[in-house]
């Protein structure tokens, strides 16, 4: 894939993702052992953490590094109103030294760190410059720095999910899934969902899943750990997506809060194609992993009324999903738009990504089947 015409971009941004995995397994592991509790809200009641800010950072200052500063445009989701409250000064210190150990690291994943520790204004600054507006024309970078935060801060799933627009179209995407098995085989299905590995498996958690567009390919890396470095087993594995196309075997999977997507909506869709299987619950972009590994055959969400869904929380799985062989569409069948800004603008209702054609075909019908319906 390095011969692609991204390929430089495609090259630093895995490495990058490969770092952010790392930064968040440390601050998880902090978090769930109660050292640092560290999670703020936001102004809409949602969690942000030290690893989102500090993620952020590290990406931004990166990308900036090997792209140009004065040149590079990102689309991010955070900012920096909540770290630069009077009572922040520790939560600040915080993601400083986060960033700091991170950056320190960056040879390991075979990319320059800075020559001495950054200073809180330059944090500030990597962070506050993501504020990009995007649109139709030219390269913008797109990240989420922790995606499924509450996932993250729960212990369970979240991704880190980078991808690059290049005039309204997206070229490049890559997801990193710390906590998702490498094999299907380990992968512990709960009640509700998805959830870690099973504390007898042996194998390996944590993957990278990286794409280009039209390359008609996806790969997915193990996570490099800090001992091995760029020595380590560089055994990236073609991904493909599942095979089913018997509604009667497929799994869909859906985001673990009825907040984020109308679970009895998606429910009825599910009975009405006649989908057998429990939804898998699975925060995050893991999902869109998930089908393009083959793990499961549809990914639908439905938000509540008047949200509109944000670029960073789809780019990358979608492009991943799409070059492993999968369809992604709004519920009126019809591409996404990355073109308009940080908003999925001109969305017709949901989001259904399938494993193929035919399941999608049958889940678009029945969109418009219950929608007809449900508005008689
Ligand atoms: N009200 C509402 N409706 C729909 N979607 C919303 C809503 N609020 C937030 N979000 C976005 O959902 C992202 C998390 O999606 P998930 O599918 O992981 O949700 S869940 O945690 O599994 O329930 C989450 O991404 P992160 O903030 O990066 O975690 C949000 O961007
Ligand atoms: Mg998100
Ligand atoms: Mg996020
Ligand atoms: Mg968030």
């Amino acid at each position: 894939m390095e011969k692609n015409k991204y390929g430089k971009e495609l090259d630093v941004a895995v490495k990058v993702v490969q770092m952010a995995c790392s930064l968040c397994k440390t601050v998880q592991k902090g978090l769930i052992s109660g050292s640092f509790n560290q999670v703020k809200s936001k102004n809409d009641d949602s969690p942000v953490t030290v690893a989102d800010w500090s993620v952020q950072a590290t990406v931004s200052w990166m990308l900036c590094e090997y792209f140009g500063s004065e040149s590079v445009s990102i689309i991010a989701e955070e900012d920096v109103q909540a770290l630069s409250e009077p009572d922040s000064e520790g939560l600040l210190g915080m993601v400083v030294t986060t960033v700091n150990e991170a950056l320190a690291k960056a040879p390991i994943y075979g990319l320059n760190g800075p020559g001495k520790a950054l200073m809180a204004p330059q944090v500030l600054e990597a962070i506050s410059r993501c504020n990009s507006s995007g649109g139709p024309v030219g390269k913008h970078w797109v990240l989420d720095p922790v995606d499924g935060t509450l996932g993250f801060v729960r212990g369970d799933q979240y991704a880190i999910a980078l991808a690059l627009i290049d005039d309204g179209k997206v070229v490049i995407g890559i997801l990193g899934c710390p906590n998702y098995p490498l094999e299907k085989e380990s992968l512990n299905y709960h009640d509700n969902g998805l959830h870690k590995f099973s504390s007898s498996s042996t194998s390996e958690v944590g993957c990278v899943i990286y794409t280009s567009k039209g390359s008609g390919e996806a790969w997915m890396q193990p996570l490099i750990h800090g001992n091995e470095g760029l020595q380590g087993p560089n055994c990236a594995k073609l991904i493909k997506v599942s095979a089913i196309d018997d509604p009667a075997l497929a799994t869909f999977c859906e985001s673990v809060e009825g907040a984020n997507t109308n679970h009895s909506f998606t429910a009825g869709l599910a009975n009405g194609v006649g989908l057998r299987n429990k939804p898998l619950r699975v925060h995050s972009m893991v999902k869109y992993a998930a089908i393009a590994r083959g793990d499961a055959e549809i990914y639908m969400k439905f938000a509540r009324g008047g949200y509109k869904e944000k670029i960073w929380d789809h780019a990358a799985g979608v492009l991943i999903v799409q070059e492993a062989g999968g369809v992604v569409t709004d519920a009126g069948g019809r591409p996404l738009n990355f073109s308009r800004g940080m908003y999925l603008e001109g969305l017709d209702r949901g989001i259904v990504a399938c494993s193929g054609v035919k399941l999608h075909e049958k889940i678009i019908g029945a969109v418009y089947a219950s929608w007809d319906s449900s508005n008689l």
